[in-house]
């Protein structure tokens, strides 16, 4: 199957769903990300996913007395560039809290969190509609604070035994939540928000990004009017965060319809609708206390701009500059590469070699989405940007620029060299060689011309049926004759040199 299909996300419709203009809907969103660090955040149990369960724990995962927290720096690092990143004033002073509550999936009876003192607060994103698809030119919405904190264990009922079982691998992985302040003020602008997070957390590495494993997760908060907010839990996928605050906007509405009271509560979404779980705890029933086990984080005063010349372009640069001369990319291909960071290191190689040899960069582009992923998805094999050197792919465009080539005949080439590793080693010029694909070589323009009106001229005479139908209209039966043309060249001469030939001749 392929993993990297062209499909863009034209954001699921929001069937007919409108919020109504009386009744104010306001959001504010937490996200989970589970850090891609080598070890938990307190332990040296390796942080893995794919695991039979149980195997990836130490003592302290699973809270045996006498064991004691060690923070892991990779965890404070990732946290930190994702806070500078969303333009958070990082804390030079930060401490850890135990939150408590009783569930085992906890083994400790608390979780280590940052309650009173987070690694960062007061961060920002902008969402543009230039790149985002939201209904106001631009939109802020504010990040009260970053955390960190540790993932619990994985608790599943097992129909088959009918037991719960509790999985401790996950327990103790390095978590960020991100806390928004509640500036939504529409379903688009959560939905903007959510992907553009998923796309920076994968671009700076240090998240794999996927809703779906549950390497993110999201609660969203919601209330209308101004009345008691509603929190629904552990949403899975964009999907589901649309579907749900659908569901509990209208819910909500119909309450408040009714004159009855909106409860402040915790929900969850059943994947048809939200259910009760819990009425709201408040900070006292959690019964926060600092952990006095972990020491204080102190950073040194040059930490924010330290780490910001350590980060990478970010995606809104990106998409700036991809969309502008002279990549002048549509913006869904600008988007693809910006999910794709081998597919963009490629690309930028790809337009050097093709520029340097004087041929625009559009066709390149045309050959890197079209033709290049394109011969993936035809091969039915998993898209892999180091089955082919950008150079070679780079030479190959180059000589369909210069004409060396027709079109039809790089085509070939190219499923060729996607499937045979030892013609990857040889140049664009010996292959062509190789598998005569150069044009007719000894002629020159003129008697190519005459050569393409020869041979169409005898297609028409041996085809008076089909010649007859695109005479009474049915234009796209000049296809036709252009397959035989290119058969007769063995696909040598561009379609469009026969395309053309036939017009002139037909007098189209
Ligand atoms: N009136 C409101 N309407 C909608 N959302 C709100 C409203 N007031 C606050 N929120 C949102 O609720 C969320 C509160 O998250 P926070 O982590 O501070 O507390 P919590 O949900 O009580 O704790 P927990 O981490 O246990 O879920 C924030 O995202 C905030 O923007
Ligand atoms: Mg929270
Ligand atoms: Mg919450």
């Amino acid at each position: 199957m392929l993993s990297r299909r062209l499909v863009h996300t034209s954001s699921r419709r929001l069937n007919k769903f409108k919020l109504d203009p009386n009744y104010k809907f306001k959001c504010g969103i937490e996200i989970h990300t589970q850090l891609k660090t080598r070890y938990k955040l307190f332990s040296l149990s390796p942080s893995s996913f794919y695991s039979s369960p149980n195997s990836k724990i130490s003592y302290f995962d699973v809270g045996l007395p006498g064991t004691q927290p060690k923070l892991n720096p990779e965890a404070l690092y990732l946290a930190l560039k994702l806070a500078v990143a969303l333009n958070s004033d990082v804390q030079l002073n930060s401490t850890f809290d135990r939150k408590h509550y009783f569930y085992p999936d906890q083994p400790l009876g608390y979780q280590i969190t940052q309650h009173y003192h987070p690694i960062a607060k007061n961060g920002f994103v902008e969402l543009k509609s230039e790149f985002d698809e939201i209904s106001v030119p631009s939109k802020i919405i504010n990040i009260e604070q970053i955390q960190i904190e540790q993932d619990t264990g994985k608790t599943s009922y097992d129909k088959y035994d009918k037991t719960i079982k509790v999985d401790y691998n996950r327990s103790n992985v390095p978590l960020i939540e991100l806390v928004t302040k509640p500036d939504f003020e529409d379903l688009k602008q959560v939905g903007a928000f959510v992907k553009n997070y998923q796309t920076l957390v994968k671009h700076l590495d240090i998240c794999t990004g996927n809703l779906e494993t549950g390497a993110i997760r999201v609660d969203v908060n919601v209330s209308v009017n101004g009345h008691p907010r509603v929190e629904i839990k552990n949403l899975g996928s964009n999907g589901e965060i649309q579907e749900a605050l659908k569901y509990e906007y209208n819910r909500q509405v119909q309450l408040l319809k009714n004159q009855e009271d909106i409860i402040q509560e915790t929900r969850g979404w059943t994947g048809n609708k939200t259910v009760t779980l819990r009425i709201k705890e408040d900070a006292v029933d959690y019964r926060y206390v600092p952990d006095s086990e972990l020491p204080f984080i102190n950073l040194s005063s040059t930490i924010s701009s330290d780490i910001r010349k350590s980060l990478p372009e970010l995606p809104e640069q990106i998409l700036k500059k991809l969309t502008s001369e002279p990549y002048s990319l549509e913006l869904k291909y600008a988007k693809f590469l910006v999910d794709n960071k081998d597919i963009l290191t490629y690309y930028y190689h790809l337009i050097q070699k093709v520029n340097e040899k004087q041929q625009p960069t559009k066709l390149a582009n045309n050959w890197l989405f079209h033709e290049y992923l394109g011969a993936f998805t035809k091969l039915n094999i998993e898209v892999d940007m180091t089955i082919l050197a950008a150079s070679l792919l780079g030479d190959l465009i180059v000589k369909v620029g210069e004409k060396e080539i027709s079109t039809t005949s790089a085509r070939l080439l190219l499923l060729q060299l996607l499937q045979t590793p030892e013609d990857r080693d040889k140049s664009i010029d010996e292959l062509i060689e190789q598998y005569d694909l150069g044009k007719p070589q000894d002629l020159s323009a003129d008697e190519l011309h005459d050569a393409v009106r020869d041979i169409c001229s005898e297609i028409v005479d041996n085809n008076p049926d089909v010649v007859e139908r695109i005479k009474k209209g049915q234009k796209n039966s000049i296809k036709f004759l252009v397959g035989l043309g290119m058969r007769e060249t063995q696909g040598k001469v561009d379609a469009k040199a026969f395309t053309e030939m036939f017009k002139e001749l037909l007098k189209l």
